[in-house]
């Protein structure tokens, strides 16, 4: 687990608005090893999922570059799958026929029928849904679209799964048994993740390492909290362990300062 898979190299990225530009990334570089899960927390607006798509190939960089496996990212590549907070399933189509659509897309001119079956069926047992396989998205939970939506992304076998705040929306109990689903995935498949959240808990719980975003604009990444508790991760025992605690409070601490940074920054 110690080779670079991703590089971000002194990523700037500006945005232009009618004549006004807005610098929401300043120098940010971050190398990410291939299997590695890493967090990505911040204020809100400070440029998370901006990064996040200039990974995924939707956000161009002003300056500095984008590597993944030393090849500059110029664009969306089915190496790059997102997951995104609203499950973006087409509503006509069935389970099965969602996840099927991506295998076809990329395995379509390879696999014999059988083949890309087969592959859809994997992929929506890795995420324990083969039981709603025929219903349509209007029909299953949150939750389930939620699954849905990584056994997509995971049927296109990416090399690095990117997830922008995959579990915003949902209940807590919900959050708490994807979590628990993304982990085991993680752990089987040895998936290199990048996650971006809102939840102190969730980052902690999930990652190898934290990075806290600065916030905009011109955010930088302000610190890194490495998460050394063993795994897999029980979030019950976490609790009761001084390390994960320990980490839990230096990125509260965090958001606590760049919080008041704000309010004293902000007119009276
Ligand atoms: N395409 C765009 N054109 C102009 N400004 C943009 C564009 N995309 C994002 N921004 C601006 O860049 C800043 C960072 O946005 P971004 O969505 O990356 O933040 P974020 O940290 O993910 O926010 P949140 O946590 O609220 O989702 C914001 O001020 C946003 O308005």
């Amino acid at each position: 687990m110690s080779k670079p898979i991703l590089s971000l190299e002194n990523i700037y990225v500006d945005f232009e608005r009618d004549g006004v530009i807005s610098q929401v990334l300043d120098n940010v570089s971050l190398s990410i090893n291939k299997g590695e899960f890493l967090s990505i927390i911040g204020h809100s607006g400070c440029g998370k999922s901006t990064l996040l798509n200039v990974v995924a190939g939707l956000v161009p960089v002003t300056l500095g570059a984008a590597l993944l496996e030393n090849r500059e990212i110029t664009g969306p590549g089915p190496e790059r799958a997102v997951v995104f907070q609203n499950h973006s399933l087409l509503p006509w189509m069935t389970v099965y026929e969602n996840v099927r659509l991506a295998v076809a897309k990329l395995y379509g001119a390879k696999e014999n029928l059988s083949q890309l079956h087969d592959r859809t069926m994997r992929n929506l047992e890795l995420v324990k849904m083969t039981h709603a396989k025929d219903k349509r998205p209007g029909e299953i939970s949150g939750g389930m679209k939620q699954r849905v939506g990584i056994a997509r992304a995971l049927s296109m076998e990416p090399k690095v799964l990117l997830l922008d705040e995959p579990f915003g929306a949902l209940d807590a109990l919900t959050r708490g048994h994807l979590q628990d689903t993304v982990m085991e995935l993680h752990d089987r498949i040895k998936a290199t993740v990048l996650m971006i959240t809102h939840d102190v808990d969730e980052a902690v719980l999930l990652a190898d390492r934290v990075v806290m975003m600065t916030n905009g604009p011109k955010a930088r990444i302000g610190d890194i909290v490495e998460v050394k508790s063993p795994r897999p991760r029980d979030r019950r025992e976490l609790l009761k362990d001084a390390h994960f605690q320990d980490c839990r409070r230096r990125i509260v601490q965090f958001l606590e300062q760049h919080d008041h940074a704000v309010s004293v920054a902000e007119p009276a």
